[in-house]
């Protein structure tokens, strides 16, 4: 018989994302899949990206050359909120499978039809796993399943330019992240996170950048302390608040 755990520890050892440690968040992760049968309800989402192959000609604005050879695509929610395509996977309300990998087979099924319905595309690929988290104290009511998944660069052309349009009424609009921080060391990046953002899709984000290392942890750690200075500077009062409550939708 198969050890669940071990392949568990196998999976996460090999695909989990690089943690924040410098960032505030309220969630925690899980890697114990008896903990994650516990929970209530699942939700699995996906983060697609994609890398030209040969050196793009970069974009020149104002006092730099952009450098978007490497994509990651995330949508504008029906409630203004910045996320990844996903949502909850219905299936495993009922029952959870007792092995992982029958498990992971379901949220990886649940995160591809999400994908479809909200954006068309995307029924027979297959998105690797990341990591699992949930909310701090909440780990019975809800688990956030994270995955990847690289698009060809045609793809994520059509996609990002609205060839593939999405048929769901929860999408408004689709974005591609600035993964670079211009010189006055505030656009880019650093402001494209003082979004809102729903769950903890910016700290899936900045994991996935990390693990991938599209940019570096001191890239990636001065956008976020960045981020957090606008967002005090805009409201005030306790800074891991205000971020946590951009990124603590649940
Ligand atoms: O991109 C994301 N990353 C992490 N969590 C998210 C993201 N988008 C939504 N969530 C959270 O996941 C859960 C499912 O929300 P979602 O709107 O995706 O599901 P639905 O489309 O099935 O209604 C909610 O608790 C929401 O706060």
């Amino acid at each position: 018989m198969m050890d669940n755990t071990k392949v568990l520890e196998e999976e996460t050892s090999s695909t989990s994302a690089h943690k924040c440690p410098w960032m505030p968040t309220s969630y925690v992760d899980c890697t114990d899949f008896e903990l994650m049968k516990k929970a209530k309800i699942h939700a699995a989402h996906v983060l697609l990206w994609s890398r030209d192959e040969k050196p793009v000609s970069p974009y020149h604005y104002d006092d730099i050359e952009l450098p978007m050879q490497t994509k990651i695509l995330m949508q504008v929610r029906f409630d203004g909120s910045f996320g990844f395509p996903g949502g909850f996977v219905d299936e495993l309300e009922s029952k959870v499978p007792s092995s992982f990998p029958k498990f992971l087979e379901l949220l990886q099924q649940g995160v591809c039809r999400e994908l479809f319905e909200e954006m068309g595309f995307g029924r027979d690929t297959s998105p690797s796993y990341v990591y699992s988290c949930h909310p701090a104290g909440r780990e019975k009511d809800v688990m956030l399943h994270f995955f990847m998944f690289q698009l060809t660069p045609s793809q994520m052309k059509a996609i990002s330019w609205g060839s593939i349009i999405s048929t769901s009424d929860e999408v408004v609009g689709l974005s591609l992240v600035p993964l670079y921080t211009m010189k006055d060391g505030i656009r880019g990046l650093p402001t494209f996170l003082t979004n809102s953002f729903a769950g903890n899709a910016v700290e899936q984000l900045l994991r996935c950048i990390l693990k991938q290392g599209f940019l570096s942890e001191v890239e990636v750690r001065k956008a976020t302390e960045v981020a957090f200075k606008i967002l005090k500077k805009r409201g005030g009062g306790d800074l891991k608040f205000e971020f946590q409550s951009h990124t603590h939708i649940l």
